[in-house]
């Protein structure tokens, strides 16, 4: 089979800036993973990005851009050339085929059918002559799918690939980016994925209203607060958590609403513990408990979450990718170079068990320059 070069492109609901990633495939099992770079947006983009989540809860129709959403398109797709000609600048030797390109997510709503994401893929082709594929959620809702998690087939390819002294069945990765999503691979079968809660983006959300920065690093401002239990209980008392797959989540689905009245660490460390036991409730939906747990995303960052994840698995081993030879912050980015790769095999991206469509789908726009 013949191998492509693909860039993959991720800018994910934590608005903190583009990854990008290299990865040569046949778009099944052989996935040779390249160089991979992240351009962070500063502080006054994030806030644009921010208000556009306020514009986008008037759009009607997929391609409505009310309000800043048409200029910001614009924005992100010129940051988005620039990102991928600094990263071929960087790397002189890489000649990809195509880019995966996911854009900005300002809006999901998958029981209404749609989901949209800024990004303009033409404009992405003609800025870097390169083709294109965007727009991969589409379609699946089309079928009946939520247009989400889609990552679940590149983690099943990766788990696939993890040397037999690592691996152990049923592994689960969970990416901990803004939304947490889980990927139950067995050892034979497709992958049961769904968004497990919150992730990252109450605690992001929380200590800048209450401490004026963009994240806890490395979780010092939770080191310094305790769980108030009271509080977890709450949000783990959504319905959401009872729900089965398939099921995904909106940036504001989950809110601070329940954190009123907390100091900064006490309210850092107690959603650190709701992100936790929001992952680990997926159990609830999985055929087995997972033996191994591959954390991904910049969550995985978080001792915080990582500690109460390994305390609540009993038996099972909690690694973080890198513990596993992988790159927990490129994952994402480089399922889209993947994703690209199958979207030109017309292989599919979603399956009934990962995104609740009526059958496996392929996925994505394919522009040309
Ligand atoms: N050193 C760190 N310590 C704690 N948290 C961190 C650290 N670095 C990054 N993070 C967290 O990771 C987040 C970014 O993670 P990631 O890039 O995986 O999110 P995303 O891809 O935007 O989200 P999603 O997967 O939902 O689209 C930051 O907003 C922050 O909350
Ligand atoms: C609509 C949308 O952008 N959803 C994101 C979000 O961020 C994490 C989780 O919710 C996941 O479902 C998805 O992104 C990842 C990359 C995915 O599709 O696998």
């Amino acid at each position: 089979m013949t191998l492509k070069c693909a860039l993959g492109l991720m800018s994910g609901t934590s608005m903190d800036g583009i990854d990008i990633a290299a990865v040569i495939s046949d778009g099944e099992q052989i996935v040779r993973r390249g160089p991979s770079g992240f351009v962070p947006y500063e502080a006054d983009f994030r806030q644009r990005i921010g208000a556009a989540l306020t514009d986008a809860k008037a759009i009607k129709a997929r391609a409505d851009r009310p309000g800043d959403l048409g200029e910001l398109e614009r924005e992100i797709t010129r940051r988005h050339a620039g990102a991928v000609q600094a990263f071929l600048k960087e790397h002189p030797l890489l000649t990809p085929d195509i880019v995966g390109f996911h854009g900005q997510t300002v809006l999901h709503r998958p029981d209404e059918g749609y989901t949209v994401q800024l990004g303009d893929g033409a404009a992405l082709a003609t800025a870097t002559g390169i083709p294109v594929v965007y727009d991969m959620r589409a379609n699946d809702m089309a079928h009946g799918g939520q247009g989400a998690p889609l990552v679940p087939a590149y983690h099943a390819a990766l788990a696939r690939s993890l040397p037999s002294e690592t691996s152990d069945f049923p592994v689960c990765f969970v990416n901990i980016g803004g939304i947490s999503n889980v990927t139950y691979v067995p050892r034979e079968g497709d992958p049961v994925a769904f968004d497990s809660g919150p992730g990252n983006t109450l605690i992001d959300q929380w200590v800048f209203a209450q401490g004026g920065v963009p994240y806890d690093a490395d979780g010092m401002i939770a080191r310094e607060g305790e769980v108030i239990g009271e509080i977890v209980g709450r949000y783990l008392g959504s319905a959401f958590f009872e729900r089965p797959a398939p099921k995904s989540l909106d940036r504001n689905d989950f809110t601070l609403d329940h954190t009123a009245g907390l100091e900064l660490s006490d309210g850092a460390r107690t959603l650190a513990a709701v992100t936790a036991a929001a992952i680990l409730r997926s159990v609830d939906h999985f055929p087995e408990v997972p033996k191994l747990w591959v954390l991904c995303g910049g969550g995985r960052k978080n001792p915080h979450i990582v500690a109460d994840m390994r305390l609540g698995v009993q038996s099972a081993r909690v690694l973080l990718a890198e513990e596993v030879g992988f790159d927990g912050d490129a994952m994402e980015a480089e399922a889209w170079a993947y994703f690209a790769i199958r979207s030109l095999r017309q292989l599919p991206l979603t399956f009934p068990t990962t995104t609740g469509c009526r059958e496996p789908v392929v996925g994505g726009v394919l522009i040309e320059p």
